[in-house]
């Protein structure tokens, strides 16, 4: 096992947004963290990174309690744009080689190409479709263990989506674990290997998706209809 959020709690004014998640992160998997705006997906994925502090609760990273040191080993992708405008492609790939250590440049020039890019490009040029798909390359180029992705495919084109799919395809292995939030469950359906639901803050279910096909014959989108 990657990671594991054990009873992960957070309260901002008074309110619980993120109650007792217990979760384990399999390598080789990916998984769908599903549910609603404000349902606590992106602190949940906040206080796996170690930005925010739980109230409650722990992460184990690797076989131990959360460091500084797995923060190397993390790469979350945040909603929001975080790159400066005046950045060219290039720039935003020399800017990740400078921060994180193992910062794979050739997989990111590869992913550059494969994605429709070009390093010439500038930042303030993007379409919301090239920016989503910057974003993604720039964090899967990371050497990491666990990859967070909060909402990649919003907003953006059908092929730009398959696009992001493909580069996340292309970056499971057994040696990691991706988990991507959404609330587009149709459009993860095909490819996630787990999916959680998550609901005012709890999980509500966790299923591998081959099992739920075999076994009770339903789409994730079926029983998010059902549960949610
Ligand atoms: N820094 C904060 N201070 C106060 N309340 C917060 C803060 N961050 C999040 N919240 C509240 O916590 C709840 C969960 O928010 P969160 O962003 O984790 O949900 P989400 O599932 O990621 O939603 P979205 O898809 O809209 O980003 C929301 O009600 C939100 O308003």
């Amino acid at each position: 096992m990657i990671a594991e959020s054990r009873n992960l709690t957070k309260v901002y004014r008074g309110k619980q947004v993120v109650s007792d998640v217990t979760l384990k992160l399999r390598g080789g998997n990916i998984y769908g963290l599903l549910g609603p705006n404000g349902c606590g997906k992106t602190t949940w994925m906040k206080m796996m990174t170690g930005f925010v502090k739980p109230a409650k609760g722990e992460v184990i990273f690797d076989g131990a309690p959360w460091t500084y040191r797995a923060k190397s080993e993390i790469a979350y992708m945040p909603t929001e744009a975080f790159f400066y405008d005046f950045m060219k492609v290039a720039s935003v790939g020399k800017y990740y080689k400078d921060f994180f250590e193992g910062f794979d440049e050739e997989k990111y020039e590869e992913l550059v190409r494969k994605v429709g890019l070009d390093m010439d490009m500038k930042v303030r040029d993007l379409s919301t479709g090239m920016m989503a798909k910057l974003k993604v390359i720039a964090t899967m180029s990371r050497k990491a263990m666990l990859y967070l992705l909060d909402e990649p495919l919003n907003g953006i084109d059908l092929k730009a989506r398959e696009e992001i799919v493909d580069v996340i395809l292309m970056t499971v292995s057994a040696k990691n674990v991706i988990v991507i939030s959404t609330h587009l469950i149709e459009e993860v359906e095909s490819f996630i290997d787990n999916a959680v639901f998550m609901k005012d803050g709890k999980i509500l279910r966790e299923f591998d998706t081959e099992t739920l096909r075999m076994q009770e014959g339903k789409s994730i989108a079926d029983l998010y209809r059902e549960l949610m």
